[in-house]
């Protein structure tokens, strides 16, 4: 553990979203989550934090949407009044999951000092992108520079692991740069995937937010499994039509269930012509890979127009866990 860096030291990160590519449920454990074989990406659409050391022995988070509110819900067809847009409505106190994170740091290390945070998002929430969790992860390697202790302390692991199950995969595996990981148990035991390729995506969320809990709880698991084999091999490989249709995601049904809304999102990404188009995590965005650049562009245009206002549309490609932190001074 070395000095703490001076209070005028502010740090910036941008935490990104990721796709599950492949999910599979294996089992109902005790403590009431289940037992996943999953494969995850991170992607360039990402939020953007920043964090300083303040002298207070209190947590100051603001969290604002980028551009703005007015702007995001102009998109989605929704005002931010009207009663659907619990997406839209992200708390800056301990709901969030980067106070709750600040909060664990300062307990874990007894630290007499606070944190003041700026959270601006742009990762769509209650999306299956892991949002929350991507900005905790990127909130407490943060705190940790500030601190002069380092990110792959075993306390930020056991931290990670404690504040959700897809915390740990925004690390990085063992805190190594990853660019796809598989993730077992309930989603906290990572292996670095091999992955060089570089793929063209189309990422659609629909305006609708899913409770995670919720799809888990309804969500069955199959008699045969399917496993994350076929799918390493293809991303090691870079075969992209064989990682589009090697895709699986269980939660996928129940979601479904959930939100119909899904269903006719997926028929328009296949009739657009991508590849391997499912739901991501619990979702509710869903995505498919396109067959060049120019067709991701010319397909995330055409369905931007099909659906607005209703639908945040984007282009991304893979990129990389931990998020790289950027240091400056404010004085
Ligand atoms: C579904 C996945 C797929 O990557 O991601 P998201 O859709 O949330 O992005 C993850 O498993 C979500 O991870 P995360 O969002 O951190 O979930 P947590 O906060 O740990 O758990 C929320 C709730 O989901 C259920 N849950 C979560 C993980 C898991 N392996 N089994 C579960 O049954 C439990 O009911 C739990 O109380
Ligand atoms: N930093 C955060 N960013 C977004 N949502 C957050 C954050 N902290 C807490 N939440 C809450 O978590 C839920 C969405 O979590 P998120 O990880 O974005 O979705 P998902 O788990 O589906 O990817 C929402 O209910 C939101 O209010």
């Amino acid at each position: 553990m070395n000095d703490p860096l001076p209070f005028s030291t502010i740090v910036r990160t941008r935490p990104p979203a990721k796709l599950n590519l492949f999910l599979e449920l294996l089992g109902k454990r005790d403590d009431g989550f289940h037992d996943i074989d999953t494969v995850m990406v991170p992607i360039d659409w990402c939020d953007h934090l920043s964090l300083e050391r303040t002298q207070s022995d209190s947590i100051e988070l603001s969290v604002r949407w980028m551009p703005s509110q007015e702007i995001i819900a102009c998109q989605m067809g929704v005002t931010p009044e009207s009663e659907q847009t619990e997406w839209l409505a992200i708390p800056a106190d301990d709901r969030n999951l980067v106070f709750r994170a600040l909060e664990g740091f300062r307990n874990r290390f007894d630290l007499p000092t606070g944190f003041r945070c700026e959270l601006l998002k742009s990762i769509p929430a209650g999306a299956g992108m892991g949002g929350a969790s991507s900005d905790a992860a990127a909130a407490l390697r943060c705190a940790a520079i500030l601190n002069g202790i380092s990110p792959n302390h075993s306390g930020i692991l056991e931290l990670a692991a404690g504040l959700g199950s897809d915390v740990p995969f925004f690390l990085g595996p063992n805190g190594e740069k990853s660019r796809a990981a598989r993730a077992t148990g309930r989603g906290e035991h990572l292996s670095q995937i091999a992955s060089s390729s570089q793929f063209d995506i189309v990422v659609v969320f629909p305006a609708v937010s899913l409770s995670t809990a919720r799809v888990y709880s309804v969500a069955s698991i199959p008699d045969a499994t399917i496993d994350s084999a076929a799918m390493i091999v293809a991303l090691e490989a870079g075969l992209v039509n064989d990682i589009a249709f090697g895709g699986l995601n269980r939660l996928q049904e129940p979601a479904s269930k959930t939100a119909p809304e899904i269903d006719e999102i997926l028929k328009s990404m296949w009739r657009s012509n991508l590849l391997g188009c499912q739901l991501t995590g619990s979702g509710s965005a869903c995505f498919g890979f396109a067959r060049s650049t120019v067709d991701a562009k010319r397909v995330a245009n055409q369905l931007r127009s099909q659906y607005y206002p209703g639908l945040r549309v984007s282009h991304c490609r893979q990129s990389m866990v931990p998020s790289q932190i950027e240091m400056s001074s404010n004085c």
